[in-house]
């Protein structure tokens, strides 16, 4: 098969894995930057030109949509869809996940245990903040990532004064309860084709609250409880995301999803589980050509 994994670093660790695993298989494999690809729709068609050339003979695409270019490259996702071009993972669930709320409502739709969280207009945010009962408070930005954008404050006081600031600021944010019995970790379950083929466990750095390992946190290896492989399985597919990564704090009344990552980074979960996400992915898309 013809595979091109859409990417603006070929570099980088994820980038190079999947292109081993695809090559290992026999699979002819490319990288196209979603920033030269130039969409078109021509007498009634969409066409696909990468700089100027038609791009036409891929049989599958594998999406790896940075948050810096989400509009634009879920636009090239589902360009090459509309072309019949299989893709690993959706453009509507690149689109869904990058929006904290949005995916919240869909995790909601389906039954699917998240912190609490409020989005309100600023006018309600005072009011708002009183049902947390003077408990700390995680204030998010819809659109962070690499927990950028994820502010704990420990009262009222603190809060309001950073919900002031950000509204100033003209950003969208939203408010959670803080899972204090997480101990500043959360688990990462790598879910590719309704199966969860790599889990770890992330712990933030001493004086942080936020695993993320772009943030300083460390990570081990975990087996996962059996209420926690299937809440990932369901929020993974409620999202329609054959290939996603799924955070979930471990909280005093049963696992909880925190968030899906459409574009999840491979170093740190196959360095850490031993397990060859890239491999399970190629197979993915080899068993969805077999069922065409
Ligand atoms: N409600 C919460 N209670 C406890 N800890 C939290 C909560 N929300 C976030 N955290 C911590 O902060 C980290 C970053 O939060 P979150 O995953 O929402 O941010 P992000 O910027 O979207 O990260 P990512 O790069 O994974 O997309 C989480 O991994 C978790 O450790």
């Amino acid at each position: 098969m013809n595979i091109a994994i859409l990417s603006r670093g070929e570099a980088l660790y994820s980038t190079q894995s999947l292109l081993k695993a695809g090559e290992a298989r026999n699979h002819t494999m490319e990288v196209l930057d979603p920033s030269y690809c130039n969409l078109a729709v021509e007498n009634g068609k969409a066409v696909l030109y990468f700089q100027n050339e038609l791009v036409d003979d891929l049989h599958a695409v594998i999406p790896r949509i940075g948050a810096s270019n989400t509009y634009f490259g879920t636009n090239v996702v589902r360009h090459f869809e509309a072309m019949g071009v299989f893709s690993a993972v959706s453009s509507e669930g690149i689109s869904n996940s990058r929006d904290k709320w949005t995916c919240f409502q869909i995790l909601a739709k389906h039954q699917i245990p998240v912190p609490r969280t409020i989005y309100a207009s600023f006018f309600e945010f005072e009011e708002q903040l009183k049902t947390f009962n003077g408990k700390p408070i995680i204030i998010k930005l819809l659109e962070g990532t690499h927990g950028e954008g994820v502010i704990l404050t420990e009262s009222p006081q603190n809060a309001l004064a950073t919900i002031e600031t950000l509204n100033a600021a003209g950003v969208k944010f939203l408010l959670q309860e803080y899972i204090e019995e997480a101990n500043g970790a959360d688990v990462r379950a790598i879910v590719v084709d309704g199966v969860v083929v790599a889990a770890m466990k992330r712990k933030c750095k001493l004086g942080d609250f936020r695993s993320n390992l772009h943030r300083g946190g460390t990570s081990e290896m975990i087996s996962l409880s059996s209420a926690e492989e299937k809440i990932a399985i369901k929020a993974a597919k409620a999202m329609n995301l054959g290939f996603c990564g799924v955070d979930i704090l471990q909280s005093k009344n049963g696992p909880l999803v925190l968030e899906i990552n459409s574009t999840p980074g491979l170093e740190g979960i196959e360095n850490t589980s031993g397990k060859n996400v890239s491999k399970s992915v190629i197979g993915f898309i080899e068993r969805n050509k077999k069922s065409q």
